[in-house]
């Protein structure tokens, strides 16, 4: 049997103890943010580190079928969150009641507050239409830009930067504002600036939307459903 101690761990690893405990922190401390964005630009340099990290992302095929739109134009993050606006008063139209009061106080965006926006993008036609892995499923060069997003979201945490999914557009306003060709999906606009505080939890959790479920119940050993081991 393998040995579990510290160092066979660091040298069947590569990473120290410390550079472990890293990765998990980046993980576990990660939020998304709405409001805690400060002014100041994002300096070329760490942009340039989270669109490396995210262009290292793993991809089907590797077919890397992302683009990054960079907005800094507050004219254009203006258009995008009046986007975001038209959209969200939709999106409380379909919660009813209690719950639709409870939506309308969250905040969703921080669109024009974040110095930066980041449009990413997916191309399906980014290397030919028959794609090692996506055969048999057409949804997975969006999930492989999902996971570049998620690289750029956990190297943003430990830049300092924070960062904020907002999907609550109509795709085809976002691709009019920013001339996306027709054939290209929009997956998200994230807005990126600095950050000096964040949430200890999901901010959707401390305001009382919704809260972090038990991963025993999610997990199924050998079939759904099946809890025991
Ligand atoms: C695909 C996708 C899309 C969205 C989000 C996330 C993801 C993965 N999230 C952020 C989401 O609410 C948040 O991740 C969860 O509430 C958990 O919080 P932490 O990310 O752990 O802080 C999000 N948040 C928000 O305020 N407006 C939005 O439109 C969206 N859209």
């Amino acid at each position: 049997m393998r040995p579990f101690d510290e160092d066979a761990l660091s040298a069947a690893s590569g990473f120290s103890l410390a550079e472990r405990e890293a990765v998990y922190h980046a993980i576990m401390t990660r939020r998304d943010v709405r409001s805690q964005f400060l002014p100041d630009p994002l300096p070329d340099d760490v942009v340039e580190r989270l669109l490396t990290a995210a262009h290292h992302a793993p991809s089907v095929g590797f077919m890397q079928p992302w683009n990054f739109i960079l907005v800094k134009s507050a004219e254009v993050r203006t258009r995008v969150r009046d986007a975001f606006a038209r959209a969200n008063e939709e999106a409380a139209l379909m919660f009813e009641g209690e719950r639709r009061q409870a939506y309308r106080s969250l905040k969703l965006e921080g669109i024009v507050e974040a110095p930066l926006g980041i449009c990413v993008t997916c191309d399906p036609t980014r290397s030919g239409s028959v794609v090692l892995g996506r055969t048999h499923n057409p949804r997975m060069d969006a999930y492989s830009t999902v996971c570049a997003i998620q690289n750029l979201w956990l190297a943003a945490r430990a830049e300092g930067v924070g960062i904020g999914w907002v999907s609550i557009f109509r795709e085809g306003d976002l691709k009019t504002i920013l001339g996306i060709p027709h054939h290209v999906e929009v997956v998200a606009w994230l807005c990126a600036g600095f950050v000096d505080r964040l949430y200890d939890e999901p901010e959707l959790s401390v305001k009382g939307w919704r809260q972090r479920l038990p991963l025993e119940e999610l997990v199924f050993h050998d079939g759904w459903g099946r809890s025991e081991r």
